[in-house]
């Protein structure tokens, strides 16, 4: 009976607050609603002093995924390591582990003494509607970073910006690294796995040292080019015979720097205005190779035409751009020097960073001046013969030879013949497993006397 009584009296209390919602509704335009709710805000704000800032994990019309909860997932992977009790564990690629927190855990970070939480919400995917944007039917998940107000300055300024630093450097440094190559006017893209490192290329020792110097200065100095008003980019020639070593290089430079290659193949490009939009596509910490530059494309036509065109340097090029873009012609039905020199120049300079163009040459002689000219390919890199200090190198990559009596002796043929790096690593390779160094040794030291002897009955 006593139960039947209370379900008739909340039956009844239902019923009253409807009615006043009703009436409410009714005779309370919506502006004055509007105003009542905004009070109430105020009301709750005056009593609860936490501010909470949420990172939604796709962001924008196109449902794309933000770099920003990215960040932040991974600096809170080291603290929810420490503190969260449901952990989720994954592989980066180059084996370590990653952990992060699992859904609605929450965990807590302190900054200059200020303790903050995070907490790791979900959204249920949205059943009832089909939608082609990426990620709109998927649960989407966020973080909610809350903080007292009177720390608000602290929190949004420097905590937050620590932590997206510090997540992106975790990130870099865990990514893999890919390699693009341009077809039909899109990039396509495996992950990139050469070995080479500067450590195994065979190279002058100094040489190197200054070369590596001047990548991870570059790599370093995103404030360094801010302050001169330049566009963080840089550019390398390397030049020299077949099987010198362009192609290794480019390999250990985004070892070293962790950069994604983007292969360009000049070739597969069909105008300036398609060149334009692959290079819009790049990401920054990127080398952009063009190879056999010279083979690519008669790059040089358009610059002979133009009538003013007598430079080499600086204002000519502005000149050969003009000159060259007014020849509607050639910009649609080819890529030109011009296209070219705004690839590099032009938007590329206003739009992302840290990138690293290299053009690769056998004939550095064929090349234009204004292309290669120092600002706009800012290191020139010779890559030649082998010489004694790189044959050393080569044979401790391969052998361990160095004791070896016959070493000066080779240092001596090496002088006097003309052999690459790749030729003289043909050589030390293991043909078979079972075959030992000094056999290989000999045979090299054979080649090179023959070699040697080819080279004076020519002369
Ligand atoms: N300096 C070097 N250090 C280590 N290995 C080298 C070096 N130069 C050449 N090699 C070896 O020779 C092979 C060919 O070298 P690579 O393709 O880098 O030469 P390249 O100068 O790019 O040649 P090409 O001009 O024909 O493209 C490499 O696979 C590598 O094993």
């Amino acid at each position: 009976m006593a139960m039947r009584g209370l379900f008739a009296n909340v039956g009844s209390t239902m019923a009253g607050l409807m009615f006043v919602c009703a009436m409410f509704r009714q005779y309370f335009p919506e502006h004055l609603r509007f105003s009542v709710w905004r009070r109430y805000q105020n009301l709750v704000k005056f009593f609860n002093p936490q501010i909470s800032i949420t990172f939604n994990q796709f962001v924008g019309k196109w449902a794309t995924p933000s770099q920003a909860y990215g960040d932040i997932r991974t600096y809170l992977g080291q603290t929810s390591f420490a503190q969260a009790s449901r952990l989720i564990g994954s592989l980066a690629h180059n084996k370590t582990l990653v952990l992060g927190m699992s859904d609605f855990e929450e965990v807590t970070d302190e900054f200059q003494g200020v303790q903050v939480r995070w907490l790791l919400g979900k959204h249920a995917p949205n059943t009832n509607s089909i939608s082609v944007y990426s990620g709109t039917n998927h649960e989407k998940r966020y973080y909610t970073l809350t903080f007292h107000k009177r720390h608000r300055a602290l929190i949004i300024g420097p905590y937050l910006n620590y932590v997206l630093k510090e997540g992106r450097a975790l990130n870099s440094r865990n990514r893999k690294k890919k390699l693009y190559t341009n077809e039909d006017n899109e990039w396509n893209q495996v992950v990139f796995q050469h070995p080479a490192t500067f450590e195994t290329l065979a190279l002058d020792p100094e040489k190197k040292k200054e070369i590596m110097d001047d990548l991870m200065a570059f790599s370093k100095g995103e404030q360094f080019y801010a302050r001169i008003g330049r566009a963080w980019k840089r550019g390398y020639l390397l030049y020299g015979p077949p099987g010198t070593g362009k192609s290794t290089m480019i390999a250990a430079m985004a070892n070293l720097l962790n950069y994604d290659v983007y292969d360009l193949e000049l070739t597969g490009v069909k105008s300036n205005t398609e060149l334009k939009k692959l290079l819009m596509e790049i990401s920054s910490k990127s080398i952009i190779v063009i190879e056999d530059i010279d083979c690519s494309l008669d790059l040089t036509a358009p610059r002979k035409k133009a009538p003013t065109d007598k430079l080499a340097d600086g204002e000519g090029d502005d000149k050969v751009k003009k000159s060259a873009t007014k020849s509607k012609s050639n910009e649609t039905r080819n890529v030109t020097l011009s296209g070219l020199l705004n690839f590099i120049d032009g938007i590329w300079s206003s739009c992302g960073g840290e990138r690293l163009i290299v053009f690769t040459t056998n004939h550095v002689e064929k090349l234009d001046p204004a292309l290669i000219r120092k600002g706009r390919m800012d290191k020139h890199i010779e890559l030649a013969y082998c010489s004694f200090q790189a044959f050393k190198i080569l044979a401790k990559n391969y052998l361990s030879l160095e004791s070896h009596p016959a070493f000066p002796k080779i240092g001596e043929l090496l002088g006097q013949v003309n052999m690459t790096p790749a030729d003289v690593a043909e050589h030390l390779m293991p043909k078979t497993l079972s075959e030992d160094a000094e056999f290989r040794l000999e045979d090299l030291i054979k080649a090179l006397e023959k070699a040697k002897e080819r080279e004076k009955v020519g002369s």
